[in-house]
């Protein structure tokens, strides 16, 4: 028997896709009887009911190219990734949260026995269970049962702010190994969630100048919003990687490259995954400046070689994240990093296809896109950040 429980009422239902690329809701585990007698815990799980689940462009790559690398959807799979909600039931053994706990969840189970896991870098876990990577089903459902320890209490922060501690704690594990420093000229490459989540973290880190790329117009326009000093460039399809860093250079310089007191960025914060781009970051960064990728892309790729080893510039990946979560939650609680505006559009889970249609659509002007658990809370969030339903 679990130690204590609240009574869901509604059926468990999750969002899931298939190797076919069909995208639907279905009826998922635990159910609602599971989680109304409070007997299906494992020892050391909680019961969450989610309430804010974030839209992934991983999840949408999931349903609409059916894997990512090496990670395939091989049958019917729950996705989403990003979440937070209340505590429904505790096993008897968990002694950290109590029924009636806000918690965001951090969507990994590592096994800590492996060399990663016993240095404390569990995001090279051997035998890592991500959620929402196949065949570990992820969170877009009612009801979740998750080990305790991968729960962090969020307090009276909102729901969605929960949920977007997912991507931030991307942009922090990567920035606490890129070392940003303050008064550090930082190029980010990409304004997608995850660029604009960097952006947001390096301005806060006292980076100055900050200079933003992206492909779209409308991204750069949204990058301007989240942070009115932030200079763009929009990189030009069909330009050479140095051509576009010439581009880049002249925004960070305000048009002045070519002055003798022009700057290069000491750091370049790569948020595509994109061969180009990444090429164009090498070319960017100064004289034993770096290079950190945060995107992903294709499993192999050109780089320019002697400009790296000529202008001793160092390349750098980071790969999800460890031990970011408390950190995350420092800084959105205390207002350090405010990312409230990255939500674009809401929906109930009952809309969930539409919500996913919003999301894949570049048309919608859509950045982050938030799976709620009802139609009222939809209401709610949409009143309270001044949005029309
Ligand atoms: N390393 C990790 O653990 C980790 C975690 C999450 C996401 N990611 C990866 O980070 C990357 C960004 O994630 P996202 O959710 O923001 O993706 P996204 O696709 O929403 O955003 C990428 C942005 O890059 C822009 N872009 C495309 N080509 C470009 C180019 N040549 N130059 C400049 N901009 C270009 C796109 O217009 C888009 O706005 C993806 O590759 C994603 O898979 C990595
Ligand atoms: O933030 C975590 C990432 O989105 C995941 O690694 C995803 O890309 C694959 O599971």
């Amino acid at each position: 028997m679990a130690t204590e429980t609240i009574a869901p009422s509604k059926p468990n239902i999750g969002v899931y896709t298939n190797p076919n690329h069909d995208l639907w809701l279905a009826d998922a585990k635990p159910t609602v009887e599971e989680v109304q007698k409070g007997d299906g815990l494992k020892p050391g799980e909680v019961t969450v009911e989610i309430r804010s689940t974030g839209i992934c462009g991983s999840d949408v790559h999931f349903w609409h190219a059916g894997c990512i690398g090496p990670m395939i959807v091989t049958g019917d799979h729950i996705l989403g990734h990003e979440s937070a909600g209340v505590v429904l039931a505790v096993a008897p053994d968990v002694k950290t949260l109590n029924v009636g706990d806000r918690v965001a969840i951090e969507p990994n189970i590592i096994c800590n026995k492996c060399e990663p896991c016993l240095t404390g870098r569990y995001n090279g876990c051997e035998a890592v269970e991500f959620l929402s990577t196949p065949p570990v089903d992820g969170l877009l459902r009612r009801y979740v049962n998750h080990p305790a320890i991968w729960c962090h209490k969020i307090g009276d922060m909102s729901f969605e702010n929960g949920a977007l501690l997912e991507p931030l704690s991307v942009a922090l594990a990567g920035l606490e190994r890129a070392n940003v420093r303050l008064g550090d000229p930082v190029l980010v490459t990409g304004a997608g969630p995850i660029g604009l989540v960097t952006l947001a973290c390096v301005q806060a880190a006292g980076a100055s100048p900050i200079v933003i790329t992206d492909i779209d117009e409308g991204r750069l326009k949204f990058a301007k919003e989240l942070a009115p000093n932030v200079r763009t460039y929009k990189v030009q399809i069909g330009k050479t990687p140095e051509e576009n860093a010439a581009g880049i250079l002249d925004a960070l310089n305000d048009g002045k490259a070519d002055a003798v007191d022009a700057i290069r960025p000491r750091l370049a914060v790569e948020c595509t995954g994109v061969e180009s781009s990444v090429a164009s970051a090498i070319w960017s960064v100064k004289f034993g400046g770096k290079v950190f990728v945060i995107g992903v892309g294709k499993n192999e790729m050109t780089m320019p070689f002697m400009r790296l080893s000529t202008w001793e510039i160092d390349l750098q990946y980071q790969y999800r994240y460890a031990n970011q979560w408390p950190k995350a939650i420092r800084l959105v609680k205390n207002g350090v990093i405010d990312l409230q505006k990255l939500v674009t559009h809401r929906f109930a889970i009952d809309d969930a296809l539409k919500a996913f249609e919003t999301a894949a659509n570049p048309k919608t002007g859509a950045i982050k896109v938030q799976i709620m658990s009802s139609e009222e809370e939809v209401q709610a969030a949409n009143a309270a950040s001044g949005k029309q339903s």
